[in-house]
């Protein structure tokens, strides 16, 4: 049984740190302690690990960009542990604010007393303080447990310009938390509101409300220039009391910046609960904030103006989301061999891939019903060679096995073979999925599971498939509606009847058409794939005009 390194606990002794500690009228808590398995006590590894520590006191956004969220997040990624007291519920997404639900001070006081006397924190930071009655209470907690510094984030206006907390707390504000902040962080309209409404929009303004500023108590304040107009150099600006130091950056490109505010005043306070100097904290914490903005901007979360950061960026999750060979537009014109087809016309299958992709298929399936694994296996290799010339993708049908042998970019299952959750497991999120679906149950189910796209039929009667149902493009319409998967139409797709299956009013979902015989039972593949394009060209630029 692994015994458990166990160590008494002793009352923090702080290290020495510049500037003005919390006054403290009793003693800390505790060390945050980690316990380590025997395994880590070795000589050079301590048996008891301090953890830093940042309790962050602002609002929950639900929709996890900013506020709490942010804070932790921010923490989390800087290697501080964060706790949290909650002064207020937001109902927020990337649209913007949509309900605020203050936590009552009474509740806000026990939260801040829970955490305190037992976690305790090197640093609090604050955001979302939404009336006085709730910064007084914060202040006068404040006075009970030794902090080593506060940093203040006066959040008063939300990104999307819905407001957090008015024009009541900047008394407060002002008498009681402002005295004792280490560093207070507003951006250009927050200041301009702290100072009863003076103009804060260009350079030399910033720096003559930073004086101001600091006159109201902070020993540092940081003047956020993201709001400089006509200007692609971002500026912010620290005053420590004597000295104005600049940090200058460039503006990325992106709409996902919400909660940037509440990031960088967190990393300032993970920064600080680590031991850096303010000047230090504050420029580790803008860097960790530009690469945050930098690696999230390609993210796609909500569908409003304001998107948010992607924090943990440095673990790499949502990188390889980006690398997936699949695009719904690659459904256009899907080519699914047969290599019966192929022989009869003197064709290998890996040739007949060459021919349909330069004729315009954009994305090929090799479907073997009757070949030996290794055959299937060269066959499927030989067409892949060929597809990745093109930078076109292809799947293999029904066989795993021969996808993964061969690391093709993916497997296109029917309703009988391994499920999609399965595949999924194996396959991992990169490559594509596709799934046949005939019903509504089938296609919600695929989206659930995890496939990248449905193909769905068989629209018309077919030879190429036996004992296969037809569904008919209304039951095409109603796999289409079921799942916002993208759908490809099969079965009996031929140059006369695709008009009528990508007529409009076309399902958003329906992105084109897989076709077997209409490709490869013809004496010359290229020349029939560029025929199917102009059709679908003729169909989609139709529909197109017929919205309007
Ligand atoms: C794009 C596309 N859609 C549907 C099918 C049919 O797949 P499945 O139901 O697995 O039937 P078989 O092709 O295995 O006979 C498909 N192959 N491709
Ligand atoms: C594989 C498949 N799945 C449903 S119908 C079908 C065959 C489609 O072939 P064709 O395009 O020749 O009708």
């Amino acid at each position: 049984m692994a015994m458990l390194a166990v160590q008494k606990l002793r009352p923090v002794r702080h290290p020495p740190v510049q500037g003005p500690f919390q006054k403290s009228t009793r003693p800390n808590a505790q060390f945050v302690r980690m316990a380590a398995s025997e395994s880590a006590t070795s000589d050079t590894m301590p048996i008891s690990v301090k953890v830093p520590r940042v309790l962050t006191v602002a609002g929950s956004d639900s929709g996890g960009g900013a506020g709490i969220q942010a804070d932790m997040k921010t923490c989390a990624a800087l290697g501080v542990f964060c706790t949290t007291a909650i002064t207020a519920l937001t109902a927020q997404n990337t649209i913007g604010v949509q309900g605020i639900y203050p936590v009552p001070a009474k509740f806000l006081e026990k939260q801040l007393k829970s955490v305190l006397s037992d976690i305790g924190a090197d640093v609090v930071k604050t955001g979302m303080l939404p009336s006085a009655e709730c910064i007084e209470t914060l202040c006068s907690v404040l006075d009970l447990f030794p902090i080593r510094a506060v940093v203040v984030d006066p959040v008063m206006v939300a990104t999307s310009g819905d407001e957090l907390a008015g024009a009541g707390i900047l008394d407060a504000l002002g008498k009681k938390l402002l005295p004792r902040t280490d560093i207070l962080t507003p951006n250009m309209p927050e200041a301009s509101q702290l100072l009863g409404g003076a103009s804060v929009t260009n350079f030399e303004e910033m720096k003559k409300a930073a004086v101001e500023i600091h006159k109201m108590g902070p020993r540092y304040v940081l003047i956020k220039g993201g709001h400089l107009s006509g200007s692609d150099d971002m500026v912010d600006i620290l005053y420590d009391g004597s000295e104005m130091h600049e940090y200058h950056g460039s503006r990325v490109e992106t709409r996902n910046t919400h909660g940037t505010g509440c990031s960088l005043a967190s990393a300032i306070a993970a920064e600080l609960a680590k031991g850096s100097q303010m000047r230090q904290a504050v420029q580790a914490a803008k860097e960790y904030v530009k690469e945050t903005i930098q690696r999230s901007s390609k993210l796609t979360i909500g569908g409003g103006s304001q998107g948010p950061l992607n924090h943990l960026h440095r673990l790499n999750h949502w990188e390889r989301l980006g690398q997936s060979h699949f695009k719904p537009e690659s459904l256009l014109l899907y080519a699914v061999t047969d290599s019966s087809m192929n022989e009869r016309w003197g064709r290998s299958t890996s040739e007949a891939v060459k021919e349909v992709i330069e004729g315009g298929a954009t994305i090929v399936q090799i479907r073997e019903k009757e070949a030996e694994s290794g055959d299937f296996l060269q066959e499927a290799e030989a067409s892949l060679k060929v597809a990745r010339e093109y930078g076109i993708p292809l799947v293999i049908n029904d066989r795993l096995d021969i996808a993964l042998a061969c690391d093709a970019d993916g497997v296109h299952l029917g309703q009988s073979d391994l499920p999609v959750s399965r595949a999924r497991a194996i396959l991992g999120p990169n490559k594509i999925i596709g799934v046949s679906c005939k019903t509504p149950e089938q296609a919600q189910r695929a989206w659930e599971e995890g496939a990248d796209y449905i193909g769905s039929g068989g629209v018309y009667p077919t030879n190429t498939k036996q004992n296969n149902k037809t569904i008919g493009v209304e039951g095409l319409r109603k796999v289409c509606e079921s799942s916002p998967l993208p759908v490809v139409a099969i079965g009996g797709i031929k140059d006369h009847n695709v008009q009528e299956v990508m007529a409009s009013p076309r399902p958003k979902q329906l992105r084109g058409v897989a076709v077997v015989s209409g490709l490869f039972n013809q004496p010359d593949v290229a020349v029939a794939a560029k025929h199917f394009r102009a059709i679908l060209a003729e169909a989609l630029d139709e529909s197109y005009s017929r919205a309007f």
